[in-house]
């Protein structure tokens, strides 16, 4: 197997989750028969919820030219394909230390969380059906389409206004859990109120059906008759899920417990390791250290571990705004670009998006480490920096970017066209 070049299209693989858009709705399905339109042909019928863009055995990607899958052509070449920095960081000779995403959401996705590298070692160990990896799988969520989703715990004030008025939550948590919260939340130190919290989602994941069921059924009638007591968006959120899931423990742990949180496009959040989250609409890029570790625990028939997710949580509670992620400048690029880098506080992955909206180019510094772009707006092309051989890049395409390679993207009229690049430095 020859050395591959530094910079080269390649195919990703899709995810057919329940959840995802249908046909070709879904920018999954969409950008896999841009990029691959002798291979792909969408059923309508289908729900096309992620493309997967790395080298994770579970969906692999691989070179558009022979179909080699990226993770062999790491392997042959590590120092070429990832760079002696990033080994050295990272350990590994095997993959590239991120995965990313595109997910085009229909429905909630499972109310989960994802555990931190101790966790997953352990979990992996003990279960690696369930979860295949043995690494954490911190993620970030940046908005194309206005998305919405659930990001970690209200603040706690909230928490308690609505279990003083909503029957059907207070009863679900129980009086006696329901008073100690109360009592507690103002004088607590920040441990004694993440015990607090802790209690409340416990007696709420722990309850069986035969009794969060029918609470969960007159909990919709009340934001019928008291829509008020919610508000109209929290309202509007219990009725659209309860379709989705019919009186599914998610209504509470989900919208009673966590922020319902709205991305513009252009907006990102970031979700540490073991904080709950579930996207609800939207198409995104998604960004991920190289797992696919989910502990789930409603709004899903997928495999759930309440005890390991009611364990695990961090416990925090933060407003809406503080869980998304601002992005930021690039300095690392020169032309006529515009530039936003979405940088979260973890090694293993940065993403820059790049919109043209002019004809001209762009060019960037070699990169310490291995990227992968994808185009997902309007076409222009991709070239090595020197290099008199520039390939098309249009909506869809995906490009595999060795480190150190400066390359140059070029538009070539006033029309859009918008990449978002993964990478890795040391
Ligand atoms: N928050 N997003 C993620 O973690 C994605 O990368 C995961 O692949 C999805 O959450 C998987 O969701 P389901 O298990 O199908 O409910
Ligand atoms: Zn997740």
């Amino acid at each position: 197997m020859s050395s591959a070049p530094k910079l080269f299209r390649v195919i990703g693989g899709a995810q057919n989750y329940d959840w995802g858009k249908l046909g070709s709705t879904s920018a999954v399905a969409r950008f896999a028969k841009l990029n691959d339109p002798e291979n792909v042909s969408i059923d309508e019928e289908k729900p096309y919820a992620e493309l997967w863009m790395g080298t994770h055995p579970s969906v692999p990607t691989v070179s558009a030219q022979d179909r080699t899958p990226l993770r062999d052509l790491v392997r042959a070449a590590p120092e070429e394909m990832l760079g002696q920095d990033i080994i050295n960081k990272f350990g590994s000779r095997e993959g590239i230390p991120f995965l990313f995403k595109v997910l085009s959401i229909r429905k909630v996705l499972s109310i989960q969380a994802h555990p931190d590298k101790a966790l997953a070692r352990q979990l992996h160990a003990s279960d690696p059906k369930h979860y295949p990896d043995d690494n954490h799988k911190p993620e970030m969520a940046v908005a194309i389409t206005d998305f919405e989703a659930f990001c970690g715990f209200k603040p706690l004030a909230e928490i308690d206004a609505l279990l003083q008025k909503i029957p059907e939550f207070r009863e679900l948590v129980g009086d006696d859990v329901v008073a100690e919260f109360h009592s507690g939340i103002g004088s607590a130190d920040v441990a004694g109120k993440k015990k607090l919290l802790q209690k409340v989602f416990s007696r709420v994941m722990n309850s069986p059906e035969s009794k969060f069921e029918p609470l969960a059924a007159r909990l919709v009638e009340r934001t019928k008759s008291d829509p008020q007591l919610f508000g109209e968006t929290l309202a509007d959120l219990i009725q659209r899920l309860d379709a989705q899931f019919p009186n599914d423990i998610g209504l509470f742990c989900g919208c009673l417990l966590l922020n319902h949180c709205i991305l513009k496009s252009g907006e990102a959040m970031f979700l540490e390791a073991k904080d709950p989250h579930a996207y609800i609409s939207g198409d995104i890029m998604e960004c991920m250290a190289a797992s696919d570790n989910v502990i789930r625990a409603g709004f899903t028939p997928k495999f759930k571990d309440v005890e390991v997710l009611v364990d695990c949580l961090t416990y925090s509670f933060n407003p809406v705004e503080e869980q998304k992620l601002k992005p930021t400048p690039f300095p690392r690029g020169a032309g006529v670009a515009e530039l936003k880098l979405y940088d979260p506080p973890i090694d293993e992955f940065s993403v820059l998006q790049t919109t043209f909206t002019s004809a001209g180019s762009e060019t960037f510094d070699g990169l310490d480490g291995p990227s992968l772009l994808i185009v997902t707006e309007g076409k222009g092309k991709v070239k090595l920096q020197g290099s008199s051989e520039a390939l098309d890049a249009s909506t869809g395409n995906i490009f595999f970017v060795a480190p150190k390679a400066a390359i140059e993207l070029v538009s070539e009229s006033k029309d859009t066209f918008t990449s978002y690049r993964a990478f890795c430095e040391a």
